[in-house]
């Protein structure tokens, strides 16, 4: 059996990959998923529409690459985190559509909650901050807003899961209610030094504890593929958050290595092995993928908007036709001519969190040109990965030696080398960009022997290009100061007055 298949539910698309033994890439297919945008800031998706993409990939793979399920070693699955589906047990259907991870509507209610004085049992337990990027808010709010959802939910009706638990349900016709570590660790109900969901939060969120999955570590067989699907009886072996399963697919498995993702949102990540570091700077304690019988975890600074602003300046400003555009559009300028732009659309994660800061351009010229706006938008990804890298860095007290990168947006060299300037640090790009998708192959390969041991999959990590910083550290100081005058400005605009 030559391959492990990864299947990548993303944010904007569903993926599924091919592998073989080598880690290389076999064969792609790739569906979008519609985003709908009822209300300001509501973000949802169609769970039907998840389900049939990320099937469809799987068909047209087999298509593509001429296999037989007999070729599949195993499959793993990679998700988009926080994103919430509740569904009726009997019928399999949804109650209402998937809440994206950044779905803001249950800022009020988190507010409650720290009023109610919450905040310090949440981090001490959860790990993370109260905000309504997690989980447990809109499993809340889906039960007090769809009639009859509360009652049919305290009956045991009523399943919720991440989608990664959507899929599994799918895939094994029902069979299966579970999810790994690292998902539940992103649901502000699980307690992630005890290893359990906790129930006072439950409580306190009034949410059923029937409708939570069995929670399991993130590389084992699951079960198998149901008789009727494309890849019948092929053994489910690894299930993780996307972020979690690029920090693997990078090997960042030792204390110290740090992975950023540049997709839609950034995802910096940094291993602490089985020490739950607590973040005295606002950055996140959440589980890493769990592969032995520890646990091990990672600190997390997750923004919101990275590559977010070059669709923006795609599909909102039309400065560009597509993204990669944005490189070439920036080259046409030596600088950003003073313009910072903070991309503040959603709000403001790590380390601010401040729902109601809203994006911003500043130091705008007679002379601004769109080439500084494209320049002014690359940096501020990168000036956002920065501080949450200041961030961890102070929380563990101990610089890392290399950034290692993956994500759509790594494909941008400009980016990447003004992302060494501004910190100081080398920047490592992979051979395999897909480190999300081969991440979750590596977990679901591990579990059935495919690849028999950690130290197996890390010989096979190669370097596609490094970056090493090469601005004055003046000039580097002199631009973050710039960068966060400019935050302060953006913070607070949308705030209730
Ligand atoms: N060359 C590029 N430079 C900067 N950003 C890019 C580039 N190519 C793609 N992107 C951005 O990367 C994001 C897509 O990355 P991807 O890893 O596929 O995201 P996701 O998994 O969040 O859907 C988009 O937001 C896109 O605008
Ligand atoms: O789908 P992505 O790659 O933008 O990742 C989404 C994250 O998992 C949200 O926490």
């Amino acid at each position: 059996m030559p391959y492990v298949l990864a299947l990548d539910e993303g944010t904007t698309s569903a993926r599924a990959i091919l592998f073989d033994v080598e880690g290389k890439i076999v064969a792609v297919a790739q569906h979008e998923i519609t985003q709908s945008y009822p209300q300001s800031g509501w973000v949802e998706h169609d769970p039907l529409e998840i389900w049939s993409a990320q099937i469809g990939t799987v068909s047209e793979v087999i298509a593509r690459a001429q296999i037989r399920p007999s070729d599949v070693a195993a499959i793993g699955i990679t998700n988009q985190r926080e994103t919430t589906v509740v569904w009726n047990r009997q019928t399999g259907q949804p109650i209402y559509p998937a809440i994206v991870w950044q779905d803001r509507r249950t800022a009020p209610l988190c507010e409650t909650l720290r009023q109610r004085g919450l905040a310090d049992i949440v981090r001490e337990k959860t790990g993370l901050v109260i905000d309504s990027y997690f989980s447990g808010t809109k499993i809340a709010w889906i039960l007090d807003h769809v009639p009859g959802a509360r009652a049919a939910a305290e009956r045991g009706e009523l399943a919720f899961g991440t989608i990664d638990t959507w899929l599994l349900w799918k895939l094994t016709d029902g069979k299966l209610h579970v999810t790994d570590v690292t998902n539940a660790s992103r649901t502000m109900l699980y307690d992630i030094t005890r290893g359990c969901w906790d129930d006072q939060l439950l409580a306190e969120l009034q949410i059923p504890r029937s409708m939570l999955p069995e929670v399991k570590p993130s590389s084992l067989v699951y079960g198998e593929v149901a008789p009727h699907l494309p890849l019948a009886g092929v053994p489910i072996g690894g299930v993780a958050g996307d972020q979690q399963a690029a920090l693997f697919g990078q090997m960042c498995v030792r204390p110290g290595m740090a992975k950023n993702t540049y997709g839609t949102g950034c995802f910096l990540l940094r291993s602490t092995g089985t020490a739950a570091l607590m973040s005295q700077h606002k950055m996140l304690t959440t589980l890493a993928a769990q592969t032995g019988e520890s646990l091990e975890y990672a600190l997390e600074g997750s923004v919101f908007i990275g590559g977010a602003i070059v669709q923006w300046l795609r599909d909102g400003l039309k400065l560009i036709r597509s993204s990669s555009e944005v490189e070439s559009l920036a080259q046409t300028e030596r600088d950003n001519g003073g313009l910072y732009l903070v991309p503040a659309l959603a709000g403001l994660g790590a380390p601010h969190w401040d729902p109601h800061a809203r994006g911003l351009m500043i130091g705008i010229s007679r002379g601004t040109s769109a080439g500084h706006i494209a320049r002014a938008a690359l940096e501020s990804i990168a000036f956002q990965v920065a501080d949450l890298l200041d961030a961890m860095n102070a929380d563990a007290r101990e610089p890392i030696a290399e950034l290692r990168v993956d994500g759509g947006g790594s494909a941008n060299n400009l980016l990447l080398q003004f992302q060494a300037d501004i910190l100081g640090v080398r920047v490592v790009r992979p051979a395999v960009i897909e480190t999300t998708a081969l991440g979750a192959a590596y977990l679901a390969g591990l579990a059935t022997g495919f690849w028999t041991s950690r130290e197996d999959i890390a010989a096979q990590w190669q370097v596609d290009r490094a970056f090493e910083p090469l601005m004055s550290r003046v000039h580097a100081w002199e631009k973050r100061q710039r960068w966060a005058d400019a935050v302060e400005r953006s913070k607070r605009w949308e705030e209730p007055r």
